[in-house]
């Protein structure tokens, strides 16, 4: 976590793309790009099904919508500093289609994030690989079983690391505890519980991912962070709440940002 500099614009905190949301899983996208604005995304543009324009536009004010077939989407995946794909994307004709235009668009040094419906579409269908090395899974178990083959039963870190070292980029491992890997290294992570077994906390979790790796960039280190701070922001609200609804965990992101930025600040002071 760092401040934000005085010499800074909306631009130099990461230009984000969220690829989300067929006609049955709006939600998905709204939750997604809910996180990545609240954890602090510079501009955020969610791509999503016709449905859902009006609704994002109406709940969340701060994110620009396209369609999928909007003409100007693969312009705006080429300028993208970060982009998501995957949460509520479903298995329709046109997932696959916006699939493959984002698989082939996103380069190096662009980064890409690889969540739910997107991971199932290339276990069944494609390959795995991408044209990113800065490329981020975000599986829970049945996804990674789908795409890794290894059995829920036998995901241990060692046999995950295994799979995670054939794919390019980090995997995040969701679960309890979510472990993030590069094939070397594996990160646990240490917040988090079940009152976050509710759906769209993963969807949550791909915006707070896009959010940091645009403002404090590409590493394992940063990627674990956003895991951490999800999961941190979780355990507040259910610290009074039975539940760790997404939007609540989404709104509680920017006094936990606020608090830490300030204390990693106060310590520089000190030193
Ligand atoms: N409001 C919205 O718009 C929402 C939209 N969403 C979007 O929906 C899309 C589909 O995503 P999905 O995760 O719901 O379905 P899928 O990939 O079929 O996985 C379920 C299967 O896996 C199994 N399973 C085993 N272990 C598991 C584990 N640890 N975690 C989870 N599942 C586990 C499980 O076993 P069972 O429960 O049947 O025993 C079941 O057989 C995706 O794009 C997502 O973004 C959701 O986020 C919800 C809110
Ligand atoms: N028992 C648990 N302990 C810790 N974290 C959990 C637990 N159950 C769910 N989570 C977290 O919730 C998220 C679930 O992701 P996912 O299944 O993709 O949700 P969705 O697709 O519904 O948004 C992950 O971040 C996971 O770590
Ligand atoms: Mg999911």
């Amino acid at each position: 976590m760092r401040p934000r500099q005085e010499a800074s614009y909306k631009g130099t905190y990461g230009r984000i793309v969220i690829v989300a949301g067929d006609v049955h899983f709006g939600g998905a996208a709204i939750m997604s790009a809910t996180a990545a604005v609240n954890a602090g995304a510079g501009l955020v543009t969610v791509a999503t099904a016709a449905a859902n324009h009006a609704p994002l536009h109406a709940r969340l004010p701060e994110a620009m919508v396209c369609t999928w077939d909007d003409a100007l989407l693969p312009e705006l995946l080429a300028r993208a500093d970060v982009v998501v794909v995957g949460p509520g994307l479903g298995d329709g004709a046109a997932a696959h289609v916006v699939l493959e235009l984002v698989l082939a668009t996103v380069t190096t040094p662009q980064t890409l994030i690889i969540d739910g419906s997107a991971i199932d579409l290339l276990a069944t269908g494609g390959d795995a690989q991408t044209h990113t090395e800065q490329t981020v899974w975000t599986p829970h178990s049945m996804e990674w079983q789908r795409l890794s083959g290894i059995p829920i039963a036998k995901q241990t870190v060692s046999q995950n690391q295994e799979f995670a070292a054939t794919i390019p980029g980090l995997v995040v491992c969701k679960g309890a505890p979510t472990v993030t890997l590069d094939g070397q290294r594996a990160i646990a992570n240490s917040t988090g519980g079940p009152a976050m077994a509710t759906g769209g906390s993963g969807d949550t979790l791909t915006g707070v991912l896009a959010a940091f790796i645009g403002q404090f960039g590409f590493s394992i280190e940063v990627v674990a962070a956003a895991v951490w701070v999800h999961s941190a922001a979780a355990d507040r609200v259910a610290a009074t709440h039975y539940v760790a609804l997404p939007t609540k965990v989404s709104a509680e992101l920017g006094t936990l940002m606020h608090e830490l930025a300030d204390s990693d600040t106060t310590e520089e002071e000190e030193q």
